[in-house]
Parts: C-alpha cells; sequence; structure tokens
C-alpha cells in the first residue's frame, strides 16, 4: 500500500466528538487556521519545528521518513513568506507523513489542496522563505494558548486542532 493509500485509510476522527469524549485531557488550539490539504481531518504523533522565514528545516524533515506523523510548524504567526510549497508537500505525501499544520503561510495551495495531505496554515504568500537552516527541530512549540510538545497525538479538521496535553 502507497503512503497516499494508508493516510487514507485511517478513520477519520471528528474533533468535537472527540473533545466531547475526552474533554480537558485535550488542550484546544485557539488560533484560526485555514484547512489548505486535500485530507480535510488527518491525526497522529507529533513532531515539531520552530523557525521563522525559513524552510530549510521544514523541507529536510519532510523528505525524512513520516510514519504517519503530523509535522507542526511554529513559524512565528509569520504571513510574509510561504514555509511549505507543492513540491515539499508532494514529498511529505510520497515519504508517509499524514500531515502539516503551519502557525505561518503556505504557497501553491490550489496544488496542495489536490494532495493526499492534512494541511492546516494561516494563510498563504507567493513569496519564498530563506533556505539557511534556521530554527529547531522536535522542541516545544507555543501555538496561541497550547503548548505542543514532539511526540503527542494531535487531532485536526476544519473546525479545529486538539492535542495531548
Ligand atoms: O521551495 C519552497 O520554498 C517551497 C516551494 O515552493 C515548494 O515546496 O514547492
Amino acid at each position: 500500500m502507497t503512503a497516499a493509500a494508508e493516510n487514507q485509510s485511517s478513520p477519520a476522527v471528528n474533533t468535537a466528538d472527540l473533545y466531547d469524549e475526552r474533554g480537558e485531557e485535550l488542550a484546544s488550539v485557539s488560533l484560526q487556521f485555514q484547512s489548505l490539504g486535500g485530507h480535510s481531518h488527518f491525526s497522529g504523533p507529533v513532531r515539531t519545528i520552530r523557525c521563522f522565514q525559513d524552510n530549510a528545516l521544514v523541507k529536510s524533515t519532510l523528505a525524512g521518513p513520516g510514519n504517519g506523523a503530523v509535522l507542526v510548524v511554529d513559524g512565528g504567526g509569520s504571513l510574509g513568506t510561504a514555509l511549505m510549497g507543492d513540491m515539499i508537500a508532494e514529498s511529505a505525501v510520497a515519504n508517509g507523513w499524514a500531515g502539516v499544520v503551519i502557525n505561518g503561510a503556505v504557497r501553491d495551495r490550489e496544488a496542495i489542496a489536490r494532495l493526499e495531505l492534512g494541511v492546516k496554515a494561516l494563510g498563504s504568500n507567493p513569496r519564498k522563505s530563506a533556505k539557511a537552516g534556521a530554527g529547531e527541530v522536535d522542541v516545544d512549540v507555543q501555538i496561541a494558548d497550547v503548548t505542543i510538545r514532539a511526540g503527542v497525538m494531535i487531532w485536526c479538521d476544519p473546525d479545529g486542532i486538539l492535542v495531548e496535553r
């Protein structure tokens, strides 16, 4: 089975139902993201990156094995450059990532919408990011009022984002 087919076969979790089941065991990210990928519902163990207008770490991480994980990128909320475009997103699909959550911007949103990948981001900008490699991998990241640690489970759908505390 291809990585894309595996992603598609994982059962779609509805975040509202999950919240009703587990309540305050889960933190809900109040910042409003757009659902931009071909998969509207996605979940998996978290990997993290913190970077600012530099996407070299995003590219190299998504070029490695995803094993069904969700990459959470804390781009500091910057909408000034795109941290992922369709080529990087295609490599995420090929490498078995379930999805990417970007506290920042993407580009190539029409192509990203056709991919077998979950993608949430604040918006889009055609301007590319730097490629120097500045940033950190698998550190705790803070998105709005929620701290997200590498290794916890995350669930995303059009209603929002839930993470294990
Ligand atoms: O290379 C970049 O900065 C992002 C991009 O355009 C792509 O992933 O296609």
